[in-house]
């Protein structure tokens, strides 16, 4: 029997009934937000003291390890349970195989290390992806034509995980889109005793003209200049390919899967979680954030009602959590009610 039969027709039925009062709202509400849902993604840079505003992004900063310590005590003291690391690179590091990404004193195992010392109960999540590395800003090795060369670029990425792991990270996310990278991490993190680290694959990542925001935090921007990501981040056309991607990531042994971007793919969230019935993440990526704030800058949209309401959306999708840069405001407004 469908719902439509199953309900009363007018006047017996009258759906304003439940929507007449606070009490009913909330006593029949079908979906919630909590801080438990939230990733708070953090870009990270060396020296001390830094907290360095990206313009395209108000409100975000980019931190030094002193300065990201007090915002994962906020994380902590909120109820956040995980904080996704991204690094900010000095240039002259970066080459055109990004294996700074490898390097076991590099700047996030280092932060990594430190924060695990410190707040042993916040989960750390880290970018398994070499763009902030290359010098062409591209997330692997690329030939004569520009192409990502695929498995050369899988070993360099094996490498980071397990410096990460090394490091004591609690999830290792990788956000690169090669084929095969999730098999080659899970046998070298269980071959190195690894056994506990956790993969939050970003398993249908779409080639996107909403992490601009993004590359401009992590200095990506202009090495990329003009190229795109399109010849291995997904045709934002597909959805039927997410799933064959999510299947391939799960078989590989992904303990947990990812839509990217967020907002403009919930119907491919509410496809992978309807398909697989696994724990989904959604990315609530730096363009969505950027365009949310810029209207409410603008005083076109209501900056916390707005932020909330797209959170409220992705769990109604079928999002197991969200990572977005709105999550300390998001769990500030939890807190107050
Ligand atoms: N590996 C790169 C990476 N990891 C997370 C994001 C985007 C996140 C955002 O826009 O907030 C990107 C950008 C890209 O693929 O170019
Ligand atoms: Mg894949």
């Amino acid at each position: 029997m469908s719902q439509h039969e199953v309900f009363a027709d007018f006047p017996a039925g009258r759906p304003r009934r439940l929507r007449r009062d606070d009490f009913t709202r909330r006593l029949v509400r079908e979906n919630r937000l909590a801080a438990d849902d939230l990733i708070y993604p953090v870009f990270v840079a060396e020296g001390s003291g830094l907290r360095q505003p990206v313009p395209s992004m108000p409100g975000v900063e980019r931190y030094s390890l002193d300065t990201l310590l007090p915002v994962a005590e906020q994380c902590v003291e909120l109820g956040i349970p995980v904080l996704a690391l991204f690094p900010v690179i000095d240039p002259a590091l970066k080459t055109p195989d990004g294996v700074a990404a490898t390097h076991a004193d590099g700047l996030i195992p280092r932060v990594v290390g430190e924060l695990k010392r410190r707040f042993p109960q916040l989960g750390v999540m880290t970018d398994v992806a070499l763009d902030p590395y290359t010098s062409h800003g591209q997330d692997g090795v690329i030939d004569d034509d520009g192409y990502v060369i695929n498995e050369i670029t899988t070993e360099i990425l094996v490498r980071q995980a397990l410096t990460q792991a090394a490091a004591g990270v609690d999830i290792v996310a990788p956000s690169d889109m090669m084929d095969g990278r999730i098999g080659a991490i899970r046998t070298a993190l269980e071959g190195a005793g690894h056994i506990h680290t956790r993969i939050m694959a970003y398993s249908a990542k779409y080639a996107s003209a909403f992490y601009g925001p993004f590359r401009d935090a992590v200095g990506s921007a202009a090495n990329l200049g003009k190229s795109n990501k399109a010849a291995y981040q997904m045709d934002p056309g597909n959805i039927d390919e997410a799933l064959r991607e999510v299947a391939l990531d799960l078989r590989e042994g992904a303990d947990m899967v990812m839509v990217k971007p967020g907002m403009p793919y919930l119907d491919v969230l509410r496809r992978v979680k309807d398909t697989f019935r696994v724990p989904t993440f959604a990315y609530q990526v730096s363009g969505e954030y950027a365009m949310l704030k810029a209207a409410a800058a603008n005083g076109w949209l209501d900056h916390d009602r707005v932020v909330m309401e797209s959170l409220l959306a992705f769990k109604r999708a079928g999002a197991d959590g969200v990572l977005t840069y709105f999550a300390l405001d998001a769990a500030r407004m939890l807190r107050a009610g």
